[in-house]
């Protein structure tokens, strides 16, 4: 798999590795970072005429000496701004001396429009706010609309986190990383700042990341593909899964409704609304397919699951916080079983906002139902706030933080939404689209993780697919989308998903 997201250390440990395994050594694999990077500009604009190389005093700063000397080998007018020195005997020193552009002070740094820039000042090594002279470098790109292309990382975000670590970091039209991405690519604003991503092949074998061992990975087929459900010839609308989904009172069910047609679009064989009586007319009105019970309580729900035992239930869109809902997360937790599962979303998650504690451990118990929790970055902080107040967290820390902490899956939203298990295993999404930020799209996404769950998917791919779905079916959708759009959106995704895993061709990234 290329799909392994590593942290910047993870990252170091991967490149000694490698040059203890050869055939690389450290120098070796900076010319053959910095050849990339040098390739890329030279594919994007083969017209440059004047390059700047901004090098700092580490690696970052070797692989740009590296890019500078290709680039006037090329026949580019390329100038080296350096903060500080590498370190004599250094594979960056090593760079330096076999580049014979001289290096002048970054302080005398001053582009023009239409001069190319490249940002090697700093990338995984990054360790404090960059300094005066690299902010004023930030700020003359910026006033002369340079493109710039950063080396690994733009300076100034950190690749653990995508948060700037000071308060100014370059913005970059290209970045380009090395063997796999980091977090800081994925997680925003890290993301922005990126621009365009590209991943260069610069030697580093796959055998060598894997040892490695990261739990994390960028969202995408490739990570659940082996457990998409596609019905048996010889299925029946009960065996692919009946997902029950609680509606709220009269004036508010329509997002219960959006998250049962997400879940009949999703696969579910079989989908009931389960309705307090005083919004079964207005339910009536607009179900067809779908069917439809009356829960005013948690004792309807215990006599509903003994008698229909549905695989899969979404509890929380437009339901109402209070008692009355944790009392059915509580009736599903205990008696529903352990081989069910519960998404529980918008009102389901804040009404345990004053004692998450009993959430917790309720569903940590061995035979509880399995717990998704879809929270936004609002939902979040009200159930988890001492993670969600850790500035020193990336989002990915907080998700699989927060995962621990409930013993369920935790998909946590937004434009860099993060899927994490208890088991470790997390994946950044990167198909999302800001289409998405509209009224009911979450009850879309929290049906179409139940309908994977009710076809026996696990929880984590599940939720890894559903969120990748939900997205790429806005995507396709474009302008103009409203939740409401979304359940059949879903069609033409599900149709190449279907089609792949059918011919086995692999189609989809
Ligand atoms: N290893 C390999 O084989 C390969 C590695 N590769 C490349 O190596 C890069 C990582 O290199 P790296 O570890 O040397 O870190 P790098 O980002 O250059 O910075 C470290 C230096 O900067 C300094 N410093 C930090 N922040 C600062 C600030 N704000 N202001 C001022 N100074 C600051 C810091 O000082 P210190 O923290 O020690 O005080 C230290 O001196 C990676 O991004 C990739 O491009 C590729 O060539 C592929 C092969
Ligand atoms: N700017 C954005 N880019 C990508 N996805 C987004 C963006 N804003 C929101 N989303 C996605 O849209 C959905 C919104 O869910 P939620 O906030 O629960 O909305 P609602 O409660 O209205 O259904 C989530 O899946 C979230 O990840
Ligand atoms: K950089």
């Amino acid at each position: 798999m290329s799909n392994e997201i590593l942290t910047p250390r993870e990252m170091a440990e991967a490149d000694r590795l490698a040059i203890a395994a050869g055939p690389f050594t450290g120098i070796q694999l900076m010319r053959n970072a910095g050849a990339a990077v040098a390739a890329e500009v030279l594919r994007r604009w083969p017209a440059a005429i004047r390059v700047h190389v901004l090098c700092g005093p580490g690696n970052n700063g070797g692989d740009g000496y590296v890019v500078a000397r290709l680039l006037a080998d090329a026949g580019v007018r390329a100038s080296v701004w350096a903060e500080g020195r590498p370190k004599a005997g250094s594979d960056a020193a090593q760079a330096a001396a076999e580049c014979t552009i001289e290096a002048q002070p970054i302080s005398g740094f001053m582009p023009e429009r239409g001069d190319i820039v490249i940002d090697a000042l700093y990338g995984a090594g990054l360790s404090k706010p960059l300094s005066p002279n690299a902010v004023s470098a930030i700020e003359k790109c910026r006033d002369a609309r340079i493109s710039v292309v950063a080396v690994d990382l733009p300076s100034g975000i950190s690749g653990e986190t995508g948060h700037p670590v000071g308060k100014e970091a370059f913005r970059a039209a290209v970045t380009v990383t090395f063997a796999r991405k980091k977090p800081g690519h994925l997680l925003h604003p890290g993301r922005d700042a990126c621009g365009e991503l590209v991943v260069a092949d610069i030697g580093i074998g796959a055998d060598t990341v894997a040892a490695i061992g990261s739990k994390c990975f960028e969202n995408g087929p490739a990570l659940w593909r082996g457990s998409f459900p596609t019905p048996a010839a010889d299925t029946h609308k009960y065996r692919r899964g009946h997902v029950a989904v609680f509606s709220g009172g009269a004036a508010s069910t329509g997002a219960a409704r959006l998250s049962a047609l997400a879940a009949a679009r999703g696969g579910a064989g079989a989908v009931t609304l389960l309705s307090p009586g005083n919004a079964l007319a207005v339910n009536a009105v607009h179900l067809t397919s779908v069917m439809l019970r009356r829960v005013d309580d948690a004792d309807d729900a215990r006599a509903f699951i003994a008698d229909r035992k549905p695989s899969a239930f979404v509890l929380g869109p437009g339901f109402g916080v209070g008692e009355a809902l944790r009392e059915l997360v509580f009736a599903i937790l205990e008696t529903a079983g352990s081989e069910t599962s519960l998404v529980l979303d918008a009102d389901g998650i804040t009404s345990f906002e004053d004692t998450p504690a009993s959430l917790f451990i309720t569903a940590g118990v061995e035979s509880a139902a399995t717990l998704v929790l879809t929270p936004h970055v609002g939902e979040f902080a009200r159930l988890f706030p001492g993670i969600a107040g850790d500035d020193a967290l990336s989002k990915l820390d907080k998700a699989r933080q927060a995962a621990a902490r409930l013993h369920g899956v935790v998909v946590y939203k937004g434009p860099d939404t993060v899927i994490a298990s208890p088991d470790g295993r997390a994946a950044i999404n990167s198909n999302g689209t800001p289409l998405l930020a509209t009224a009911g799209s979450g009850d879309v996404l929290s049906g179409i993780v139940a309908a994977l769950l009710a076809q026996g998917m696990p929880a984590f791919e599940a939720a890894c697919a559903a969120v990748w779905m939900h997205a790429e079916a806005a995507r396709r959708f474009g302008p103009g989308l409203i939740a409401e759009d979304l359940p059949l959106a879903l069609l033409p995704v599900l149709r190449d998903l279907v089609a792949e895993h059918s011919d086995g061709s692999g189609g989809l990234a």
